[in-house]
C-alpha cells in the first residue's frame, strides 16, 4: 500500500502563536485541491518560533490550545497530522513538544525533543524530553524526531530496531547548514532502510534564517520530493511495499554485531 504525505513548509511569525495558527489554517486549505493525502507534517515550534526569552508569556499551557487546534484540523480534513512541535508550558517548565493526531482527531503520540540545541540556547530555556516516539500511521510503524535529533543516528536507530519504517522529522533548520540537513536525512534513510519525511520552515527570525528544503526520501536514499526555499505544500507517495525487499536484500538489522555494540 502507498501512503500519501504532505509537508507544510511555511514561514513562522516570531513569538506570535495566534498569527501562526491562522497561517496554518490558511495553508491547510490547499489540501482541498488534492485527491488523497493520508498524513500532513508541520514544522518545529510553529507556535512561538525561537522567541525563547518570552516563553513564560507565549508557550501553550499544557499544550491544550495546540492540541485542540490540531485535533480539529485532523477531523476537518480527515488526515493524520504530525503536528510539528510547539512550545508547551507545564508546571513552570517549557518543552519543545510534538503531537500526532489520527484522522478522527485523537491524540496518538506526544514527544518532547530529547536533544536540546545549545547553539540556539534551547538548553537555557527548555526541558529535554526522555521518551521514545513510536506511533503508527495507517498501521505502519513510525517515529518522529525534532531537528537536532537527526545528528544522533543512535537515537533514530533505536526506533528502527524497534520496528519503525517511517521517520518523520520536524525542524527549524538554519540556512547556513542546509547541506548538513540534506546529507544527514539521506544518510538516516539509507542506514535505517526507512522512509524519511522531513519538514523544515522557511523565513527568518532576529537571529537566523531558515532554509526550507523539506524532503521526502525513500529507504534506498532516493529523493521522492524536495522543496526549494519558498512556502509550499510538498507532497509525495510512500510505496510501503519496498521496505521489506530492501531490508531482505541488505539485511543490516540481522547483521548488526550486538556482541560488539548495542
Ligand atoms: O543541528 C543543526 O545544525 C540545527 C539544529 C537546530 O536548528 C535545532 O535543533 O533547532
Amino acid at each position: 500500500m502507498s501512503l500519501h504525505v504532505a509537508i507544510l513548509q511555511i514561514d513562522v511569525t516570531y513569538g506570535n502563536p495566534a498569527e501562526n495558527q491562522k497561517h496554518i489554517e490558511e495553508q491547510m486549505k490547499q489540501l482541498k485541491s488534492l485527491e488523497q493525502i493520508d498524513v500532513v507534517v508541520m514544522p518545529e515550534l510553529w507556535n512561538t518560533g525561537y522567541d525563547l526569552t518570552r516563553l513564560d508569556e507565549i508557550a501553550d499551557p499544557l499544550g491544550e490550545q495546540s492540541q485542540d487546534f490540531l485535533s480539529r484540523l485532523s477531523r476537518q480534513y480527515g488526515v493524520d497530522i504530525v503536528g510539528g512541535s510547539v512550545a508547551k508550558k507545564e508546571e513552570g517548565q517549557h518543552t519543545n513538544t510534538l503531537y500526532v493526531f489520527d484522522e478522527d482527531g485523537h491524540l496518538k503520540k506526544e514527544y518532547s525533543k530529547v536533544h536540546l540545541f545549545k547553539l540556539m540556547d534551547e538548553h537555557l530555556y527548555l526541558q529535554a524530553g526522555d521518551k521514545q516516539s513510536h506511533f503508527e500511521i495507517k498501521g505502519y510503524p513510525s517515529a518522529a524526531f525534532i531537528c537536532y535529533d537527526i545528528r544522533f543516528p543512535e537515537w533514530m536507530r533505536t526506533h528502527t530496531i524497534n520496528g519503525s519504517e517511517i521517520l518523520f522529522v520536524v525542524a527549524q533548520w538554519p540556512t547556513p547548514r542546509i547541506d548538513h540537513w540534506r546529507s544527514l536525512l539521506i544518510s538516516r534513510a539509507i542506514e535505517n532502510q526507512s522512509f524519511v519525511v522531513a519538514c523544515n520552515r522557511i523565513g527568518s527570525d532576529p537571529k537566523n534564517s531558515f532554509g526550507g528544503h523539506s524532503l521526502i526520501i525513500s529507504p534506498w536514499g532516493d529523493i521522492i520530493s524536495e522543496a526549494d526555499d519558498t512556502e509550499m505544500l510538498l507532497t509525495g507517495e510512500l510505496d510501503m511495499s519496498i521496505v521489506e525487499g530492501i531490508r531482505k536484500q541488505i539485511p543490516i538489522f540481522q547483521d548488526r554485531r550486538t556482541d560488539l555494540y548495542e
